[in-house]
């Protein structure tokens, strides 16, 4: 696409989906079905969906109404609630970003285990070293200036719509009603209310998983024909995206036992159409999901090393993080970026459910600058005098009910992990209040703040030693 080129509604719509759809829709049958049946699973649907499009929308707003505020996310939180929560949603929004591709770094390689056995499960030592040997080229990659990664924008995007569609329509014509039925309200097999509550809430952290990439369409509105479209885009792209996941997941259902998808490899939608098609079906879906993964990791190792950047030339980070080669690349950024990404794949080692780990912790991660751009969107709404204040009041309010519903399903344990992850980041923050503020670092609050999160960090740690959390 040449910059001259403006977008139009069909065009952003694609740039929507493509943005949110990366691994995860490849696995998301076995992920759901752990530990929920299909009637919660609906739910959880049903909640995701209204509190996506809530956020989606308020996204949407927020670019119209502020357009000054262009540098991310996190300039929502901080034009909020101050420089603080600024700092915090950039952080947040940052590791998310790159424990995402760690993610993607195990459930690509379970792919490639598929066809070269020496990388099976996609955590061992072979895909350590494999994983590292590709983040090190995704790297000189970008150092080297890659930009607009257009083409590979293209063959990703079919990459991953093809496998997809026709697994859909392949699961349309496989279903079987009796397979889904039977254990519809889960394994014990009757409604009861705390059981299908918990199961609702262990969805949640997928659904939020497969959702991130929400706010990448609103990052294009500058270059969009249309500054309505943008809107539009957004909505007709999250409620296509949300059809496809709802499909993949329900037809899932259909083909297998929940006890079973649950127990199946990754990326479990191979082995779902396997089952029906024969062997070609998983070397197929694996192939897609190669090409869709790898894709995915390069254009959020992009976003991921652009965001301490675009932080740190908006004041919310410190200016180290601005640094750029001759090639335009935020090169610290993406140094400290990658270098995290390595010692994280690491942890393959450590857990045996690698992928889930990582995206978990991923979306516990992004749930801070998520909830608070939902916050925002809620203040802002209620001080504006446009006549679209209402609704955008109304908005708000789901957006922000979605934010803290997420909080409360994501649980304790990975509230607290995710504690360990924004710690360091209180660090980086004085960093930067001496820069800037030296006289005054901390407020009150923020150091009430900073001195509990540092302690729930240190609590997590021991409780990950002595075991009563595992990973
Ligand atoms: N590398 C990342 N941070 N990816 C986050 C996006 C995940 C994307 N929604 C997916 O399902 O694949």
């Amino acid at each position: 696409m040449g910059e001259d080129k403006k977008l139009g509604l069909f065009t952003l719509t694609a740039l929507v989906v493509g943005s949110m759809i990366g691994g995860g829709a490849f696995n998301l049958a076995s992920d759901m079905a752990k530990e929920a049946g299909a009637g919660a699973i609906i739910i959880g649907w049903i909640i995701t969906g209204i509190g996506m499009i809530a956020l989606g929308l308020s996204f949407q707003n927020l670019t119209n109404k502020r357009p000054d505020l262009d540098g991310g996310i996190f300039s929502y939180a901080k034009a909020g609630f101050g420089n603080f929560m600024g700092f915090n949603s950039a952080w947040g929004y940052w590791v998310a970003a790159w424990l995402g591709n760690v993610a993607y770094a195990t459930l690509l390689f379970s792919a490639l285990g598929y066809f070269f056995p020496i990388f099976d499960g996609g955590q061992n030592i072979a895909s350590i070293i494999g994983a590292s040997i590709l983040l090190w080229c995704v790297h000189l990659l970008i150092l080297r200036g890659v930009q607009s990664a257009a083409l590979i924008n293209l063959v990703t995007t079919i990459a991953k719509l093809v496998p997809v569609f026709v697994f859909i329509v392949v699961g349309i014509f496989a279903f079987r009603i009796d397979i889904f039925i039977d254990g519809f309200w889960g394994q014990g097999g009757t409604f009861a209310w705390g059981a299908v509550g918990s199961q609702v809430k262990s969805t949640m952290l997928v659904t939020l998983w497969v959702f991130t990439g929400v706010e990448g369409a609103v990052v294009l509105s500058g270059r969009a024909k249309n500054k309505r479209d943008v809107g539009k885009a957004t909505v007709i792209g999250l409620i296509g995206t949300l059809i496809i996941y709802v499909l993949i997941t329900l037809l899932s259902l259909g083909l297998m036992q929940q006890a079973d998808i649950a127990q199946l490899k990754n990326p479990a939608m191979a082995y779902l159409f396997e089952s029906v098609v024969g062997k070609w079906g998983a070397a197929f879906i694996n192939l897609g999901l190669v090409v869709s993964a790898s894709g995915a990791w390069l254009g959020w190792t992009l976003l991921a090393s652009e965001i301490p950047y675009l932080a740190a030339k908006d004041g919310v980070f410190p200016k180290w993080f601005a640094k750029e080669n001759k090639n335009k690349a935020p090169v610290n950024s993406l140094w400290i970026t990658n270098g995290l990404i390595q010692l994280f794949l690491l942890t393959f080692m450590i857990s045996d459910q690698a992928y889930n780990f990582a995206f978990s912790l991923a979306s516990s991660a992004i749930l801070i600058p998520y909830a608070f751009s939902a916050f925002y969107q809620l203040k802002y709404s209620l001080r504006s005098k446009e006549k679209d204040r209402t609704i955008n009041i109304i908005i708000g309010i789901v957006a922000s009910i979605y934010g803290i519903w997420l909080v409360y399903a994501a649980g304790l344990d990975y509230l607290l992990l995710a504690m360990t992850l924004y710690a360091p980041g209180i660090f980086i923050y004085y960093k930067l209040q001496k820069q800037n503020h030296p006289k005054r670092i901390f407020t009150r609050a923020e150091l009430i703040l900073s001195v509990a999160i540092a302690a729930l960090a240190v609590f997590t740690i021991y409780e990950l030693v002595t075991g009563n959390i595992t990973i």
